[in-house]
């Protein structure tokens, strides 16, 4: 069940200069996410998906065109707004995991929380149980580089849940995981998307998080050519 767009692109383009030509990387794209959505956008390489992904999370400014987050147009907050938006309402995940290589686990995870001001006690004992969730549970005071690729992967997603933004955005987020570990990791995204209704935008181009979505939407040349809440 949708209640309300939680996202809405309007008309967003992004354009890169290369040399004396002009890449058009997201092209007058419309699209609404709802709530509790669980999406995969998928399309070749250089279809638009990351620089989409982005302008959702405020990581980057369209050219022109407006993204609206919970109807507030992102276009009207300052940098510094922007970064408490995002910070407060979506979780990332990244291809490459961007653990911070001194921190420990747990560090890695309650680091989040603990910029939005949250007690350090209590922002320790949330990313412990998230932690416990993911598998870690035992792990908590390794650092990335005694972690393996799957279990680095794990202590992101962890540190992107763990404050339950209401929308995660994952960029290829299997891309260096084995078929077991990609299964987990979409196990557990799915099951929070069940249990606390967090909306999830996923871009890959792997066929088990593709078949694994509920919505699938493909990307060409930074637009939308397939829509599956839309008949085309
Ligand atoms: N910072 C940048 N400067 C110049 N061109 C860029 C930049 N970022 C992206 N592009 C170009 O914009 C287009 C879209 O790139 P984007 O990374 O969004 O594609 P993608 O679908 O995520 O690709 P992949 O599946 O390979 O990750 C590509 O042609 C890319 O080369």
């Amino acid at each position: 069940m949708h209640y309300a767009p939680v996202i809405e692109c309007q008309q967003v383009c992004k354009t890169f200069a290369d040399g004396d030509s002009v890449i058009k990387a997201v092209d007058q794209l419309d699209l609404q996410v709802f709530s509790g959505e669980f999406i995969c956008l998928y399309g070749a390489s250089g279809s638009g998906k990351t620089t989409l992904l982005n302008m959702i999370g405020g990581l980057d400014r369209p050219c022109s065109g407006e993204v609206f987050l919970d109807k507030h147009p992102l276009s009207h907050y300052s940098d510094d707004t922007l970064t408490d938006v995002r910070l407060h309402k979506i979780g990332f995940i990244f291809q490459s995991y961007n653990l911070i290589p001194v921190f420990t686990a747990l560090e890695n995870v309650a680091f989040i929380m603990q910029m939005q001001g949250v007690d350090s006690k209590i922002a320790l004992s949330k990313s412990q149980a998230i932690l416990q969730k993911v598998g870690l549970g035992e792990m908590l005071n390794r650092r990335p580089s005694e972690l393996s690729g799957g279990q680095q992967q794990r202590v992101a997603i962890a540190r992107a849940i763990v404050a339950e933004p209401k929308i995660v955005l994952a960029d290829e987020p299997t891309a260096n995981l084995d078929s077991k570990n990609s299964e987990q990791l979409l196990e557990l995204m799915h099951e929070l998307n069940r249990d606390l209704g967090m909306t999830f935008i996923i871009s890959s181009h792997d066929p088990q998080v593709i078949e694994a979505a509920e919505r699938r939407i493909e990307l060409a040349d930074g637009k939308i050519i397939h829509d599956d809440s839309i008949q085309n």
